[in-house]
């Protein structure tokens, strides 16, 4: 599968600090995918390589291709950003900024531009600076979209909107997204608009990429079980590797199996629990995952 976006081993120090380290993972051609993780994780850091506003100290990245460092204007037009706070010519009105976009970009659609303008209902007379953070970041957003980038990214995009705006925001996303075919990376501390989004995730904490992954095959393979205990029942035996957080409560065994897979639960099943009734079990929504596996301490790639 190509990818719109790679990163090979990239570190990037800032003075003795590093923001990424050795930090590998793909963005696949046409997603949606999502950088996740703490403060502090290393994602702005990571989008701002894949846009050449940062270098990487070491490593490299492919951003639609090209190697990060040597991107020029004919490839950053055919990538869109938008970041919180980032600088926008705050003197010129909504209008004004539109019109002075317009020219810049080969591809830019008109209809599109109206169709945006429409759904995020802006004062076009108003200056950027007399509007409110979500404005802003709706207008940066139309000035990202109206030329149907290939690859749009997005720094905390949800920032600062209210949640009808958001569900617009993310429907309108959504449909463009799938009827451009363009591929949207996205940061976000935001789970449940993660959620609905995003068809590909990439987690990251301290600067390291923990999980890079389809986010159907994430869900597909974890599962919170439950198992009854017979009364008689006295230690535990040697639980499975992938059976993560173990622990009883009563008679009440509860863990996350985080690589289910149904033929060789049921075995384990029978060989650790002969005779037990069927056990609970259930699928996990993303946060649901993302804690009980940052609680576990257990982030690992693959794991
Ligand atoms: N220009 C800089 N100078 C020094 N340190 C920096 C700089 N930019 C980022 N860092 C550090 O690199 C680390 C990663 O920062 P980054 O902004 O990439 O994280 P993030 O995951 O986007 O965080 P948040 O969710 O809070 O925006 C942090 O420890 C941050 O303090």
């Amino acid at each position: 599968m190509n990818s719109a976006l790679e990163f090979h081993q990239v570190t990037r120090r800032f003075q003795r600090n590093f923001a990424l380290q050795l930090a590998s993972f793909r963005v696949p051609t046409g997603s949606i995918t999502a950088l996740l993780g703490p403060n502090g994780a290393g994602k702005s850091t990571a989008l701002k390589i894949a846009l050449n506003l940062l270098k990487p100290s070491v490593g490299k990245a492919l951003t639609l291709g090209t190697d990060s460092r040597k991107l020029g204007p004919d490839q950053l037009k055919r990538i869109g950003y938008v970041a919180e706070g980032m600088e926008l010519p705050l003197w010129m009105s909504i209008d004004q900024f539109l019109a002075w976009c317009r020219p810049l970009y080969p591809t830019w659609d008109p209809e599109l531009e109206a169709s945006l303008r429409k759904q995020f209902a802006l004062p076009g007379e108003r200056k950027l600076k007399q509007l409110s953070r979500g404005q802003r970041m709706k207008t940066a957003l139309i000035a990202a979209l109206a030329y149907r980038p290939e690859l749009l990214i997005l720094d905390e995009p949800f920032s600062g909107l209210d949640p009808l705006v958001r569900d617009e925001f993310i429907h309108g996303l959504l449909e463009l997204a799938g009827s451009e075919g363009f591929t949207v990376v996205l940061s976000s501390h935001d789970l449940e608009e993660t959620a609905r989004l995003a068809d590909h995730l990439v987690f990251l904490n301290h600067g390291h990429v923990h999980l890079d992954e389809s986010t159907d095959s994430l869900l597909a393979r974890h599962r919170r079980v439950e198992i009854l205990l017979p009364e008689s029942f006295g230690e535990l035996p040697k639980l499975p590797a992938e059976w993560l957080a173990p622990e009883t409560s009563g008679r009440v065994l509860r863990f996350t199996d985080v690589r289910h897979d149904p033929t060789r639960f049921a075995e384990n099943i029978g060989r650790l629990f002969p005779g037990c009734p069927s056990p609970d079990i259930h699928p996990l929504n993303l946060r649901e995952l993302f804690t009980t596996r940052t609680t576990a301490g257990k982030f690992d790639a693959g794991a």
